[in-house]
């Protein structure tokens, strides 16, 4: 189980006047929701309203100015230290999220050193990573490709192979199928939801796009300039009461009309 408790994130205002003293902005307000064991979170919100940047604390990418977030009763960002591989991370851009220069055996590799290590129990790389591409719809023979020689569709698989490789307790996605064609998209949230089936992994899903929430998330939180507006179980998003999430679907639904 994540908990987010009282999250305050600020960054140092870029053109302050003050001379001796930083003026800071705050970006996140008093951020607190907890996601369980299998469940899946969406974070819906404008742009700038602060998604992703729940994503950096959560991944260890930003520490907070105040509050907590602990998953599985580690508090990250105390003094315990994280468990390589407890949590993974898709980006939206998985074209710079790899190294161009890996072949996909390096990529997935990567990820299963560390699963190793946190289990100390040697593992066939090879053998490990053809399952792990055959479970997100690749054949084995993607395993010497590069990068470049891939889909975006097909390396986005490539990266969910990657995340899922660690056996995590929690896989963030960040727009992570925003880029992708609507086709590839439904297929990729399938994908999702299967290996969420199998696993029973903990998912919290950044998006700006409502049918992919529908679809995907049981509970959704809408975040409205940093501020949790409201946070609501996905079958009863028609009736949010929050000013912000109403005018939020109406005006996502007024687009997806045009
Ligand atoms: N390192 C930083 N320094 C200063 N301001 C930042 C920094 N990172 C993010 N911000 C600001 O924090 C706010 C929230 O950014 P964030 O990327 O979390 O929004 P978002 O909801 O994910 O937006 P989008 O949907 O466009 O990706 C923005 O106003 C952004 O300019």
């Amino acid at each position: 189980m994540l908990t987010v408790d009282n999250l305050v994130i600020r960054f140092p205002k870029p053109h302050s006047k003050l001379i001796f003293k930083k003026e800071y902005q705050t970006i996140l307000h008093n951020i607190t929701f907890s996601v369980k064991q299998g469940e899946c979170l969406g974070i819906l919100g404008e742009s700038g309203s602060g998604k992703s940047t729940i994503g950096k604390v959560i991944c260890g990418l930003l520490t907070p100015y105040k509050g907590t977030v602990t998953l599985s009763d580690t508090v990250l960002y105390g003094k315990e230290k994280i468990e390589p591989g407890i949590l993974s991370v898709v980006f939206q851009d998985y074209t710079t999220s790899v190294n161009s220069r890996f072949t996909v055996r390096d990529i997935i590799k990567e990820s299963l050193v560390v699963l190793q290590r946190r289990t100390q129990v040697k593992l066939d790389f090879d053998k490990e990573t053809i399952e792990l591409l055959e479970l997100v719809g690749l054949s084995a023979d993607f395993i010497n490709r590069y990068p470049h020689q891939l889909s975006g569709g097909q390396l986005q698989r490539v990266c969910i192979a990657r995340a899922i490789a660690v056996k995590p307790e929690l896989i963030l996605f960040d727009e992570a199928i925003s880029s992708l064609d609507a086709h590839t998209q439904v297929q990729i949230m399938d994908l999702l939801m299967k290996v969420k089936a199998i696993y029973n992994f903990t998912y919290i899903f950044i998006t700006h796009d409502l049918p992919s929430v529908t679809y995907m998330c049981d509970r959704v939180l809408f975040l409205n300039k940093g501020q949790v507006a409201e946070i609501i179980p996905v079958e009863m998003i028609s009736e949010v009461r929050s000013e912000y999430a109403r005018k939020l679907l109406h005006s996502i639904l007024e687009i997806n009309r045009e």
